[in-house]
């Protein structure tokens, strides 16, 4: 298939084959880079940009979508992932719209799982080869410029390309070829775009269903910041915005599944036994609606974790309750950076501009629709106000 890094590597995931070690560090370097600078550059663009094309009433469906998958993109891929600012900043919808199409090329097929059914489908095989292609193409201009930068100036600041240059492989000699570094790179910019741009839509439909939770989130953030514009820090101290966020992952994880896991060795899971060989595959959804694990689950009550009756640890350490992010060994390594970035963005929007239901509609239709990530199967239409 298109994105293989072919390596000997023991840890497999999916088509996805990554080199021991580069998350178990000691410096997960996804953690280390995501510095509060590339974000503060980026967030007023984003903003700005609604600004500049909001009239009062105006469908907004794709442009939440779409200019948060940018803003994400733009956040996650420039200083942290390889530190070269201008070519990101000339070419991210390029960039996004590539990142699209090969996960839209990835979607599984059953010749995956069953490859005696490949021969039938040799167009597809060829398609996904084009478009890895045109992957390389896209990504690994970036890579040489970083190299070269790297060496012409060992003193730049650091990036998340570097900590692969150097990468060892168990059970290798040699470090990642270009082609695993743009599966690797590939893989950090998907992982962090997509699944944050849906959670935002899915949060402005929520505050649309719901005005009551928009206005009292709205309220958290006049007291909290007043007239200046909600930063960083004041977004981790917003209890009712945190609640809010944690209780958007927990109806709706962007991803159903978390990546395919294995066992180490045989183990029993649920009365199941799973042997080393098999795919574990975590239904995610069905872990936050359990109705024996919490009250009302079918609610969306950001209520049951302000008020502190319910709570969950999101990274599954503390019991399992909801894992939006995964968990275990490759649990997300941007947990950090997603929450921070929904919570700044949905807390910034909320701030700047009212949010309700388009007239066109009756009611928010909370329909979902699989793509890489669980998206809303009618892209959202609101009617946006700005809060003077
Ligand atoms: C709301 C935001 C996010 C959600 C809900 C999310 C969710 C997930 C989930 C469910 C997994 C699979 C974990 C597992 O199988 O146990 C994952 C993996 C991953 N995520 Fe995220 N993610 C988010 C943001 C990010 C960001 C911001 C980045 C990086 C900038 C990122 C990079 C990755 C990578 C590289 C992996 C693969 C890790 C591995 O294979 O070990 N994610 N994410």
């Amino acid at each position: 298939m298109a994105v293989v890094v072919t390596s000997s590597s023991p840890i497999k995931r999916g088509r996805v084959i990554l080199p021991v070690g580069w998350k178990d560090s000691p410096e997960n370097p996804i953690k280390g880079v995501l510095t509060g600078v590339s974000r503060s550059l980026e967030m007023p663009s984003f903003l700005n940009a609604s600004s500049n094309n909001m009239s009062v009433e105006l469908p907004v469906s794709t442009w939440i979508c779409h200019s948060s998958e940018l803003a994400t993109s733009n956040v996650t891929t420039k200083a942290p992932l390889c530190g070269v600012w201008t070519p990101w900043r000339s070419s991210p919808v390029k960039i996004d719209d590539m990142m699209k199409t090969v996960l839209i090329t990835l979607d599984p097929r059953i010749d995956d799982f069953l490859p005696i059914l490949s021969p039938f489908f040799s167009k597809q095989r060829k398609r996904s080869m084009q478009v890895r292609e045109e992957q390389i193409r896209t990504i690994l201009p970036f890579i040489e410029k970083r190299r070269s930068l790297l060496k012409n100036n060992p003193e730049t600041s650091f990036a998340y390309l570097d900590t692969l240059f150097d990468l060892e492989i168990e059970g290798r000699k040699s470090r990642p070829t270009d082609t695993e570094l743009v599966s690797l790179c590939s893989e950090f910019l998907n992982g962090g775009t997509d699944t944050t741009a849906t959670a935002l839509e899915w949060g402005i439909a929520r505050l649309i269903e719901n005005p009551e939770i928009q206005s009292k989130l709205y309220t958290e953030i006049k007291s909290k910041v007043g007239d200046r514009k909600v930063d960083e820090k004041d977004a981790e101290e917003m209890v009712y915005l945190n609640a809010v966020v944690k209780e958007l992952l927990r109806k709706h994880p962007p991803t159903y599944f978390a990546l395919t896991h294995a066992v180490t060795q045989p183990a029993t899971l649920g009365g199941y036994d799973v042997p080393t060989d098999a795919n574990v595959e975590i239904f995610l959804p069905a872990i936050a609606e359990d109705p024996s694990i919490w009250s009302e689950p079918e609610k969306f009550n950001p209520d049951r974790f302000a008020t502190g009756k319910e709570d969950a640890d999101i990274t599954g350490v503390k019991g399992v309750k909801m894992l939006p992010f995964g968990g275990g060994r490759r649990i997300c390594p941007g947990l950090g950076l997603g929450t921070v970035h929904v919570n700044l963005l949905l807390a910034r929007m909320v701030q700047e501009f009212e949010w309700s239901l388009h007239p066109s509609q009756q009611k928010v239709d909370l329909s979902e629709k699989l793509e890489f990530t669980v998206v809303m199967k009618k892209p959202l239409r609101a009617v946006v106000k700005p809060r003077i």
